[in-house]
This record gives structure tokens, sequence and C-alpha cells, in this order.
């Protein structure tokens, strides 16, 4: 057979056109912590780039995503942003403690009753068989209220280090507020998100398929929040 050129193409082989699209990984990392903390904001800021003008307690489980590059691999970072109240969590409970990639524990600084609350939402992990295979780490929230704290760096460090849990103090509010030492990382919460999926991709890769016909969405009864716009609407909970 003449060869003419750099490729020859067979009958019935793959051509980039019929190749199946790469498959995205999706790592799902939930956030939780007690209600009012920020744990609303901290995943808004994330995936939609601001601080939300109002948020409401959320009811049940809220999830937004954004698509990443690392690496030159496109990740979709799932933020599963979990109710504080105990009477708006009950019923959503097992749904977001499946085929979790990681654990976001937030507090906020100028809350020490949320600090103190952080071993009942460690135990609550356990309950559900997650084990500290899964990476955590430990966010306190509002660090721009400088004036108001009242869990300091050094026991917030002392918790994270007994609970092999890496620190981060921010503000999902203002990250750029003057002399607000970790606060003033312009771009710190995605920092903190950014580092987790770093650490995921680092790791034995865990694959989802992509949900067909759609992403994300929300097990909230009240409201959905979109991201940037990335796919943000309707059920989307085939990888839960
Ligand atoms: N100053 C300041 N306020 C914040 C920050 N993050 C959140 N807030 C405020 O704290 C309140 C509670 O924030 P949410 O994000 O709704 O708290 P949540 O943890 O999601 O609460 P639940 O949905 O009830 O579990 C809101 O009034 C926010 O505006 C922050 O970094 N700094």
């Amino acid at each position: 057979m003449a060869v003419s050129g750099s490729s020859v193409e067979f009958p019935g082989s793959l051509t980039s056109s019929s190749l199946p699209p790469p498959r995205t990984r999706i790592f799902k990392i939930i956030v939780i912590g007690d209600s009012g903390v920020g744990k609303t904001c901290l995943t808004y800021r994330f995936c939609a780039g601001k601080f939300p003008e109002k948020t409401e307690a959320t009811i049940g489980v809220d999830f937004r995503e954004r698509l990443v590059d690392i690496d030159g691999e496109s990740i979709k970072i799932q933020l599963w942003d979990t109710a504080g109240q105990e009477r708006f969590r009950k019923s959503m409970v097992q749904h977001y403690y499946r085929n979790v990639h990681a654990v976001v524990f937030v507090y906020d600084v100028t809350n020490a009753a949320s600090f103190r609350s952080l071993p009942a939402w460690i135990e609550e992990c356990k309950q559900h068989a997650l084990g500290t295979e899964v990476p955590r780490i430990l966010v306190g929230n509002k660090c721009d209220l400088q004036d108001s704290v009242q869990v300091g760096t050094d026991v917030a460090q002392q918790f994270a280090d007994a609970h092999s849990m890496p620190l981060f103090e921010t503000s999902a509010k203002n990250p750029n507020s003057p002399g607000g030492g970790s606060c003033g990382n312009s771009d710190h919460v995605e920092a903190i998100f950014m580092t987790v999926a770093h650490k995921l991709k680092s790791q034995k890769p865990l694959v989802l398929s992509q949900p067909p016909g759609g992403s994300g969405g929300t097990i909230n009864l009240s409201r959905v929040m979109n991201d940037r716009g990335e796919g943000n609407t309707g059920w989307g909970c085939s990888s839960c």
C-alpha cells in the first residue's frame, strides 16, 4: 500500500473527532461547621469570586462547583456547603458523606463556641466512616474582624496539630484587610481550596464520572446559587 503524507487512516480507526471526550475528574469537598461561621460565604467566594451580598441559613446542603486547571488537567472542584443548624441537616447527612474526597472544617475566629464544636464535627465524620485517610483542613474564618477575635492562632494551631490538619485563617469577606496577617493575602480563600485540590490530584486518582447531562446543583430546599457560569443548575447528584 502506498503511503503518502504523515497520517494513514484505517477503516474503523479512531480519529480525534471520534474519540470520546476526556472525563473530568470531580473532587467532592464537604465544608462543615457551626451555623453562621461562613461556610456559604467561603464556598461562594471560591466559586463565584465574590462575597455574597446576602445569605440565609443553609437548608440541607448546597453544592457549588468550579472548573480549575491543575497542571494541565481540567478538574471540577465540587464544594458541598452543609447546613450548620441541626434541624436543617438531619435528613441530608447521609447524602453528603458519600464519596467524599476531602473535608474542610470551619470555625469563626470571633466565636469561641464554634471552635469548641469542632470535636463534635470531627466525631460526626468518624461516625460516617470518614477516616483520617481523607484529607482534612481547618479554616478559621472572619479574621477581618480583628477586634473581636476570641480564638487565637496559637490555640487553633495546637488543635490543628493534634488532629493532623493544616490550619488556615482567612476572611471570606475581606481577604485584603490591612494588617490582617494571613488575611493580607488577596487570594487566600482561593489558595485554601486550590491547596486541597492539588493534594487530591497528587494522590491516587479517584475518578468519578461527569454526571450525564449536567453538573452541579442543589439539595437545598429553598435556594440555588450559581457559580461562575460553569453550570450549576438543577439536580446533579449522581456522584453522591
Ligand atoms: N465579617 C465577616 N462576616 C462574614 C464572613 N463570612 C461570613 N460572614 C457573615 O456571617 C454570616 C453567616 O455566614 P454564612 O456563610 O451564611 O454562614 P454558614 O456557616 O453558611 O451558616 P449556615 O448556613 O447556617 O450553616 C453572614 O452574615 C455573613 O455575611 C467573613 O469572613 N467576615
